[in-house]
């Protein structure tokens, strides 16, 4: 059984913290009535503690460092990027948010190499999240450090807080859109950002 961690110096400092995050978890398996000592449950509170460090890490992750490897290009574009699988926690219940990200820039002076796009997504939903937050901050991030004449983000995603609990709807999908400069206003280039993604204008 877990002791309270008690003397930070003898564990780093995220060493330490996984000690008490499984320590908690133990507590909490407590208090729901388990019993703590039988075999399956011995590891569990080390491992969740581990799945959260894991779940959680794009929270020390400044996203405009990961878009890092940008060249310069005179390429029009839309540069496009679909289908981007991405896991995340939902911030009220803190259980699982997944789908796909959609997302288009069209480059002005400098492209980004495409897996660090994948990367932002990444950082951006390993963290405490809601969808729309989410969305937007993929669009800000690539037009803060890229300057591009326009960016375009679409989420779709599964709830598991709406699926597996509360009102109950299994296969209820929640789309998100963000948009900022030559993409806000231009129907033309959203219907062919959505034609490109497989999705037709509604
Ligand atoms: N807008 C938005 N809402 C979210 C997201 N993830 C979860 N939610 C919602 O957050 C809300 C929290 O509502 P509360 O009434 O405080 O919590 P609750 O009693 O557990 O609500 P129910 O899920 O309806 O049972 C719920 O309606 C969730 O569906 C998200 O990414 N964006
Ligand atoms: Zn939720």
């Amino acid at each position: 059984m877990l002791q309270q961690p008690s003397s930070p110096e003898v564990l780093d400092a995220s060493l330490q913290q996984r000690s008490e995050i499984a320590y908690h978890v133990q507590e909490i398996l407590k208090l729901s009535g388990e019993d703590i000592t039988r075999d399956g449950l011995l590891d569990t509170p080390m491992r969740v503690a581990k799945m959260l460090e894991e779940l959680l890490a794009g929270m020390h992750v400044n996203p405009e460092d990961v878009l890092n490897t940008t060249f310069e290009e005179a390429a029009e574009g839309p540069v496009i990027v679909s289908d981007i699988t991405f896991y995340s926690l939902c911030e009220h219940h803190m259980v699982p948010f997944f789908g796909t990200a959609h997302v288009a820039y069209l480059p002005s002076k400098k492209i980004v190499g495409i897996s660090k796009i994948a990367r932002l997504v990444d950082a951006l939903s390993h963290r405490l999240q809601v969808q729309e937050r989410m969305t937007e901050q993929i669009v800000n991030t690539i037009q803060k450090v890229l300057e591009p004449a326009g960016v375009i983000a679409l989420v779709e995603a599964e709830h598991t807080c709406m699926c597996a609990r509360g009102v109950k709807k299994p296969g209820s999908k929640t789309t998100t859109l963000a948009s900022c400069g030559e993409y806000r206003n231009n129907y033309q280039l959203r219907s062919e950002f959505l034609q490109m993604i497989g999705r037709t204008q509604r």
